[in-house]
């Protein structure tokens, strides 16, 4: 397999996720042991608190104008990564630096289910930050995009799930987020809006914005990624080629499905082996050091690259790649969020 170090990219890091942990803490039911308390539990049925791992310590950089597919199994760990990196959710441990706010599909733009499409983009594109005069200088633009005819018209409240997607995804790409996260399937069924996606994405790629999709289908990820990151268990174990990645991801699930488990886990242990795991190391970084990042200001940020073959980590010493000096923010909590208007609100935006 080549290895990417030797095909250096040179372009500059719009994301930069270092060494991050996450977990959440949920009751199980789970029976705890034989001792008397569990015992009085177990009884009781009151369960008791469990901590799950979803994230065990993943890097990446993604640079400007890259196209990354997420793939893995349920629950292994895809859209918790998507929300930190939105700064939805805060790690544990780690960092998180952004160029800009990242933009993630279907939270930032919060549409209100009685009010028509139409009205609906003018909403979404006005909780994107847009302002109302670039609102509708975007507004047909939306409209043609999201592929959706006469529908566009009638409320949003009794549209497919399919329908909806493609009207979230036509507003987040009109406010050319330079970084947009897509946890959803963007619907490949309908030939119409395929093409236009898939236009309207590559648009934004060459004004140099970085996508992130989270998408089970590997045939997706293969034809519109030029990346993959395949996800396991908390842990990014293969990072390359999408082509590549994608290949031994649909193999390895087709084998899961198929109940072949020892050869799935061959194929498993396969990725691993071959893989590449992405590190990066944040050397430096002015903005951190500042107590609120909401107020940092934007200075020099130090980054290390190194590429690893899987096998080895963590105990090889990998020559760095390539040291970034870029100005990034560490991802700001919420603060999108606190911009999505309430339905009242919503209602005297429009009328404006
Ligand atoms: N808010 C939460 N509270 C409790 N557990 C959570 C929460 N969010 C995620 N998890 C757990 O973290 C793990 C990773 O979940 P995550 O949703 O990130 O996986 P995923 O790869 O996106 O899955 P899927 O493909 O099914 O969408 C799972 O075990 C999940 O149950």
């Amino acid at each position: 397999m080549e290895r990417r170090s030797e095909t250096t990219d040179y372009r500059a890091p719009a994301v930069v996720v270092e060494d991050v942990h996450m977990g959440y803490t949920v009751r199980t039911s789970k029976p705890k042991g034989r001792s008397l308390p569990a015992r009085v539990l177990n009884r009781l049925n009151l369960g008791t608190m469990e901590k799950v791992e979803a994230l065990r310590g993943v890097s990446l950089m993604a640079r400007q104008g890259e196209f990354i597919g997420v793939i893995g199994a349920n629950g292994s760990g895809k859209s918790t990564l998507l929300r930190l990196i939105a700064g939805v959710e805060r790690p544990d441990h780690g960092i998180i630096l952004a160029q800009r706010q990242p933009t993630l599909l279907g939270v930032n733009a919060a549409l209100q289910p009685a009010l028509s499409g139409a009205a609906n983009v003018r909403l979404g594109c006005l909780a994107m930050g847009m302002t109302p005069e670039q609102a509708e200088s975007v507004k047909n633009e939306v409209v043609r995009l999201s592929a959706l005819g006469d529908a566009i018209n009638r409320p949003m409240g009794g549209y497919s799930s399919g329908m909806s997607s493609r009207l979230r995804f036509a507003i987040a790409v009109a406010a050319r987020p330079k970084i947009l996260l897509i946890d959803e399937a963007l619907s490949t069924g309908d030939a119409t809006f395929a093409a236009r996606s898939e236009e309207a994405m590559n648009a934004m790629l060459s004004e140099a914005g970085t996508v992130f999709l989270v998408n089970h289908a590997a045939k997706v990820i293969q034809e519109m990624c030029d990346r993959a990151i395949w996800m396991h268990d908390g842990k990014v174990i293969m990072d390359g080629d999408a082509e590549e990645v994608a290949e031994k991801y649909r193999w390895w699930s087709w084998n899961v499905a198929q109940g072949e488990l020892v050869t799935a886990q061959k194929l498993l242990e396969d990725a691993v082996e071959k893989g590449e795991m992405q590190e990066v190391r944040v050397v430096d970084d002015l903005a951190l050091k500042d107590t609120d990042p909401r107020h940092a200001r934007r200075g020099r940020t130090e980054v290390e690259e190194y590429r690893r073959p899987q096998t080895t980590w963590p105990g090889l010493d990998v020559p760095v790649e390539r040291t970034f000096e870029t100005d990034m923010l560490p991802v700001v909590t919420d603060v999108r969020l606190e911009q999505v208007p309430q339905p009242r609100r919503a209602r005297d935006v429009l009328r404006n």
